[in-house]
């Protein structure tokens, strides 16, 4: 039984970086991450093009094994990433319908069929799409893409969701359709880890910030302190909206 969210805690977290560096060749591209990411409302990421963030979701996610350092998860550094997802910021739909695209990641995941209607039904319904079931997913809207994309990240009922940019080039109103599911997912018990450029964003959604450099984490802080008092230059710079480079 269950249902999204309501399974038992997991052993994902915390997400511990130990001095993690991750280099291609002579470019170095996270530079000794020390970071633990907790359980609670989303941590985002911030921090110019460049900065590292999408590397850095994709090594939480267990995509990319650091040149030097360690990542574990719930203490330890083989857990399988059965309760893991990540959306990535152009997410690719099939060409079949909305529910088809469901299906297909429910056969993925090897869900047992009985279940794929009833679970088809709830994170169509979560996402606020059960009205477009049926439709080409590629037909949908940006927003609707990015929310379908968003149901299929959730079949797997994961513990921790990593979303990198996920309402990059969307309107307002798709932007807060988006960003009223993380906030849904999030008062599930899901873990939210997410990127943005978007310092509105960050202040609506955010629990805790951690802001990249360069490869580097030079900030982290609870959202609250983060906005009122920003202890770097670069910090200081976002929350005043200027530009960083
Ligand atoms: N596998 C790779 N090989 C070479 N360079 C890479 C690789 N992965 C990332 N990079 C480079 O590392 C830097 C950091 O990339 P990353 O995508 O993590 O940054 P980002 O903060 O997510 O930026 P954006 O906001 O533009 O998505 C970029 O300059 C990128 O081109």
């Amino acid at each position: 039984m269950g249902g999204i969210g309501m399974r038992a805690p997991s052993t994902e977290l915390p997400i511990r970086f130990e001095n993690v560096t991750f280099s291609v060749g002579p470019l170095t591209i996270l530079d000794g991450i020390d970071l633990n990411l907790t359980a609670g409302a989303p941590t985002v990421l911030v921090g110019p093009n460049g900065a590292g963030k999408t590397t850095l979701l994709r090594a939480a996610m267990g995509l990319v094994s650091p040149t030097r350092g360690r990542i574990s998860w719930g203490g330890r550094v083989d857990v399988a990433p059965l309760r893991r997802a990540i959306v990535f910021q152009r997410p690719v739909m099939l060409r079949r319908s909305a529910s088809g695209n469901i299906r297909y990641a429910m056969s993925a995941a090897g869900l047992p069929r009985a279940e794929w209607k009833r679970r088809t039904d709830e994170v169509l319904g979560l996402v606020g799409l059960d009205h477009v079931a049926d439709r080409p997913a590629r037909r949908l809207s940006g927003g609707e893409q990015q929310r379908l994309a968003l149901a299929r990240a959730l079949v797997r009922d994961p513990a921790v969701l990593f979303l990198d940019e996920p309402t990059a080039s969307l309107d307002p109103a798709a932007t807060k359709a988006v960003e009223d599911v993380i906030r849904a997912v999030s008062e599930r018990g899901i873990k939210v880890v997410m990127s943005t450029h978007d310092i509105g964003e960050a202040r609506r959604l955010a629990g805790d910030i951690v802001m990249l450099h360069r490869g580097r984490v030079i900030e982290t802080a609870a959202a609250s302190s983060f906005f009122a008092a920003p202890a770097t230059s670069e910090a200081r710079k976002f929350v005043a909206g200027e530009l960083i480079i």
